[in-house]
């Protein structure tokens, strides 16, 4: 990048990807950088009839974007890191990881204030297998329905009476200041979050060392810590969104915290827990401690 070019940001044109893009040119434009907007379709957003994770999985929202990398239309893709592959694609990096909003799961109803408040065989909306599963642990009565689309959209057919209440990430909802939607939010303990729900991290080639240095400064390390350790259990235990998995970790004083769930992909009530904690002062030693709670998932008896 010279100081005349333009660093190009691709992006998915939903509401959610276009905030975090445009918040990640502010944050460029203030170091006095000029800044693009690429926006483009992927797969993942064309898709709407059918679960994620039975057309191919997390990928399908990335894919697009890396091409217009690879092809020279645009310098970086901004993610929810929630729906990036484990593994990049050879020749990509993770420049960054940014600082996590609110990482935790949110119900949201125009009926009633809390899940419990929910009456026996309520119609609750998710299209993601770790919340099915999760709360099916919380409320086996419930009947729980596929919800697609992007935010506006699963927001539109709670609001069309659809469902009784609805699962979404609570980071995505303040991000697009839609905040008072949320009738109760669930901490980790209730409802254990996706690996790397609420962090964004930024893609380039892994050759750009000139990206890699310019976006250094906004890492935030403990955010990036925490979303190693949980990505690593994804990887460990097979890295598909196939499989109903949440992990999440957080400091507490010098030791990440890791937990992690996984259920039974075939839909039996089957729901194990595992943890554990470290002193971690990089992201190999957090990728470390991830492995760690995949291989006491496993010896508890996922697979
Ligand atoms: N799978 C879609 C997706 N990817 C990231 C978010 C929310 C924002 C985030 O986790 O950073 C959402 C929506 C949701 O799960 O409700």
């Amino acid at each position: 990048m010279t100081g005349l070019s333009k660093l190009v940001i691709a992006t998915r044109e939903s509401r959610l990807a276009l905030w975090q893009a445009e918040h990640v040119k502010s944050l460029l434009v203030q170091r006095g950088h000029g800044v693009e907007l690429l926006g483009m379709t992927t797969k993942g957003d064309q898709i709407l009839d059918r679960s994620l994770s039975k057309v191919g999985g997390k990928g399908l929202f990335v894919k697009e974007l890396e091409v217009a990398i690879e092809e020279g239309h645009a310098d970086i893709a901004v993610h929810s890191l929630k729906d990036v592959p484990m593994d990049l694609p050879e020749g990509f990096a993770l420049a960054c990881v940014m600082e996590r909003e609110d990482p935790r799961d949110a119900f949201v109803s125009n009926k009633y204030a809390a899940l419990a408040d929910l009456p026996q065989g309520a119609v609750v909306g998710t299209s993601s297998l770790r919340r099915v599963v999760l709360l099916r642990a919380l409320r086996p009565d419930l009947k729980i329905e596929p919800l697609r689309g992007n935010l506006d959209t699963r927001l539109r057919k709670l609001d069309e009476g659809l469902y009784d209440g609805i699962i979404l990430a609570a980071a995505g909802l303040k991000r697009l200041g839609l905040g008072e939607r949320i009738r109760e939010v669930f901490e980790p303990e209730v409802m254990l979050p996706a690996a790397g729900q609420g962090a964004l991290g930024i893609e380039v080639r892994s050759d750009r060392a000139d990206l890699l240095e310019l976006f250094a400064p906004l890492a935030h390390q403990t955010t990036w810590l925490c979303v190693a350790a949980e990505r690593a259990v994804s990887r460990a235990m097979g890295g598909s969104c196939s499989m109903p998995l949440a992990a999440h970790a957080v400091f507490a004083g010098e030791y990440l915290q890791l937990r992690a769930a996984w259920g039974d992909p075939e839909g039996d009530a089957t729901l194990l827990r595992a943890q554990s904690a470290g002193s971690v002062a990089d992201l190999e030693a957090a990728a470390a401690l991830g492995t760690e709670v995949a291989a006491r998932l496993r010896a508890a008896g996922a697979r």
